[in-house]
């Protein structure tokens, strides 16, 4: 489980996080919402050590990881994969390539075992059959689910998503949705995505927490975010240019 405890972040004179508080629960598909600049990317960068926060702490199954030094981060990274918004595999190398580094360098595997590994792994994603091509022949939808693939050798618990369906043609997002879904029905793994996709947040999210001006302004399913009477609220999911958003 994670959880974020009163958590503040400041950069400069600019307060980005006032106060925030919430839990993560294991094996959901829990979502962060809220408008450009509110601190979501920001957010996710302190459970792995990229930023520390200023003030609050951050618990991840139950180690307080908001003081942890970098040795101590190491097997948090482990545990907690990030899928950044551009997929960053390497051009050069096949698919199965791009996956099996990881399996190389952190699992010690010989390079044919981690090829034929990394094979499996892509039929995880669906994408076996394009193991032998480079990224650069693949759409982007492919090449996120081939990231996709490479954020999972390490069986981490939690995948930490940076808006993974932005950019990407309407069916790759679908798809890419539902493989963050198959993700934890069938894995058991805790997908924590940052998302502007609306599509995406009504379709898949188990839980939904939502930043404004620093602070939480409502956590909870889908249900109570369509329900919400909080203009705010209903201002951002409906994506109106009228109402309360600055
Ligand atoms: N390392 C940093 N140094 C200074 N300011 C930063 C740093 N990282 C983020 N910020 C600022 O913090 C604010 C929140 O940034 P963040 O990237 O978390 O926004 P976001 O909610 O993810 O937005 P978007 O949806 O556009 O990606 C922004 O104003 C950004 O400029």
């Amino acid at each position: 489980m994670i959880s974020f405890r009163n958590v503040r972040k400041s950069f400069g004179p600019k307060d980005v996080l006032k106060d925030v508080s919430f839990d993560v629960e294991d094996g959901e598909v829990f979502f962060i919402i809220g408008q450009s600049g509110v601190g979501k990317s920001v957010l996710i960068k302190h459970l792995v050590g990229l930023l520390y926060p200023d003030g609050g702490e951050i618990w991840l199954d139950g180690e307080e990881v908001s003081r942890f030094d970098e040795a101590r981060m190491y097997p948090v990274r482990m545990k907690c994969a990030m899928v950044f918004q551009h997929s960053t595999l390497f051009d050069s190398m096949t698919c199965a390539e791009n996956v099996a580094l990881p399996l190389r360098k952190h699992k010690g595997l010989r390079p044919k075992e981690a090829l034929a590994e990394a094979r499996r792994r892509l039929e995880l994603v669906h994408m076996r059959e394009f193991g032998d091509r480079f990224p650069p022949e693949l759409g982007d939808g492919m090449r996120k689910r081939v990231a996709i693939a490479r954020a999972l050798t390490l069986d981490p618990r939690y995948v930490l998503f940076d808006e993974p369906t932005t950019s990407l043609d309407p069916v790759s997002a679908r798809r890419v949705d539902k493989l963050i879904r198959e993700l934890s029905d069938t894995l058991g793994v805790t997908s924590i995505v940052v998302s502007h996709d609306l599509v995406s947040i009504f379709t898949i999210a188990d839980r939904i927490v939502m930043l404004y001006q620093g602070l939480v302004r409502l956590l909870g399913d889908r249900a109570a975010f369509q329900g919400s009477p909080d203009p705010v609220v209903q201002q951002f999911i409906t994506g109106s240019a009228e109402g309360p958003i600055e």
